[in-house]
């Protein structure tokens, strides 16, 4: 299976240096990609005989007619059309779920999580998918799924494909390398990988057992927000979300396809691999971003400035400004805010935040919140940092203080995450979590 052919072999992580390959790069750019020179048709998309004898394949991930700043589309140039497999039928999809949620009501507590516990042994990356819960309708292209995902087994001889919607792979550790259609990308810890939906892709472990979270986007795709006032750069620059390399494999022989559709996994054995792009153009294409490269910006005079100004990728919803979801990164900075209460502020908000962590500590918590768990604060419930952060924040009299002891991150969606069964049944939620704002006294002096 491991046949794989083209410059592509497995593209260095984000943190590297481009190759002498100079993998394509550019959030929303027209990328291009060929295993072998020669392979792109030039003028045109469709020849009448492509070159090498490849089939030509559009795949869609905007309809035809969207704006052109949100159309986004790219031309496969493969050995075998898609089109060639069989029937597909409903198979078991264990832990993972799809919205709508519907077993549980809409949940207003506050929740916390340790992380998953290990896999059963030989699990794989689609097996190992266990869904938190989600908003919204895989029918009607709304909301998002959170999944957390752990393995310790390579898929082989099977490739998984999301029609539900777009992935956001959150690695927190061991490092995904993800054979898609376009070539291999290498997500470790620490980096993102975005997967546009309908893209077919195999899960390999070069390090061992992995860890770690999923966005199902199911809404309009994730784009960078726009800058405003900030200007022309700043935050996440488009130019370091990296594109695999084309790579094409041989395998012939079963193949197993497994696909999320309408929330339920089907299943097709097809004779040969549908990794078998020898050349790709467009602008719909997988990419790996290093979250270390994020700009981050923040007040230099008082004041703790709302997590917006950390969002890395937006997917917009029909109302300006406000968002299906945002990926929020929280990432080292330095905080020289005066007479400022420097942590996450108290507070309640519109939208329904869940919160996981990469390495390390994040700064409204003390203790509790640990690499690999979660929090979730849903709409308008209460939160902030715990009592112990609360105090020693409010004590301290500092200068510049860096922060460089974590990267956590937020899922930040429009509307409530409702919880699936084992999600507020698992043993390893902390049913205490309200606890940590607990002490917090009346320090009132009328
Ligand atoms: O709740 C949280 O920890 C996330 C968060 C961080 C912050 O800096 C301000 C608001 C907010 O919701
Ligand atoms: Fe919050």
């Amino acid at each position: 299976m491991d046949d794989t052919h083209g410059s592509g072999h497995g593209a260095g992580g984000p943190g590297e240096r481009p190759g002498p390959g100079h993998p394509p790069a550019g959030f929303g750019n027209e990328l291009s990609s060929e295993a072998l020179p020669g392979t792109l048709p030039i003028g045109r998309n469709s020849p009448r005989r492509p070159a090498r004898g490849l089939y030509a394949e559009q795949l869609s991930g905007s309809a035809f007619t969207e704006p052109r700043a949100d159309n986004r589309r790219s031309w496969l140039y493969r050995i075998r059309p898609s089109a060639a497999h069989p029937p597909m039928r409903r198979v078991e999809s264990g832990t993972l779920f799809g919205a709508p949620f519907t077993d549980l009501p809409p949940d207003p507590n506050r929740m916390r999580w340790n992380p998953l516990p290990d896999p059963a042994p030989g699990t794989d990356f689609v097996r190992g998918l266990w869904t938190l819960g989600g908003n919204g309708d895989v029918r009607t292209r709304s909301g998002v799924a959170i999944h957390l995902y752990h393995a310790d087994t390579p898929m082989t001889d099977r490739v998984f494909c999301d029609a539900d919607g777009e992935l956001l792979l959150v690695p927190e550790r061991g490092t995904l390398l993800l054979r898609t259609e376009f070539g291999p990308l290498r997500a470790a810890p620490g980096h993102i990988a975005l997967i546009p939906r309908g893209v077919r892709f195999r899960v390999e472990l070069p390090d061992g057992p992995v860890r770690g979270y999923v966005c199902e986007n199911h809404g309009r795709p994730f784009t960078l927000p726009e800058l405003g006032p900030i200007g022309a750069n700043g935050l996440a620059a488009p130019r370091d979300f990296i594109a695999p390399e084309a790579a094409w494999e041989e395998a012939e022989g079963p193949v197993e396809v497994i696909t999320k559709y309408g929330g339920a996994l089907w299943t097709a054995e097809w004779d040969h691999t549908p990794l078998d792009v020898v050349a790709w153009h467009g602008t719909l294409v997988p990419y790996v971003y290093d979250l270390r490269r994020f700009n981050v910006l923040g007040s230099i005079s008082f004041d703790h400035p709302d997590p917006s100004i950390f969002t890395v990728l937006t997917s917009p919803s029909d109302t300006p400004g406000l968002a299906n979801v945002d990926f929020v990164v929280f990432a080292p900075r330095w905080l020289v805010g005066e007479d400022t209460f420097r942590p996450p502020y108290f507070h309640r908000n519109v939208m329904s935040e869940y919160m996981g962590l990469i390495e390390g500590a994040y700064d409204a918590k003390a203790e509790g919140f640990v690499p690999g768990g979660g929090s979730l604060h849903p709409m308008m419930s209460a939160h902030g940092p715990d009592r112990e952060t609360f105090e020693r924040a409010s004590a301290e009299e500092r200068g510049p203080q860096k922060i460089d002891d974590g990267l956590a991150f937020m899922f930040e969606t429009r509307w409530p995450v409702t919880l699936t069964e084992q999600a507020l049944n698992a043993g390893h939620r902390q049913r205490d979590y309200d606890r940590v704002w607990e002490g917090l006294e009346r320090n009132f002096r009328p």
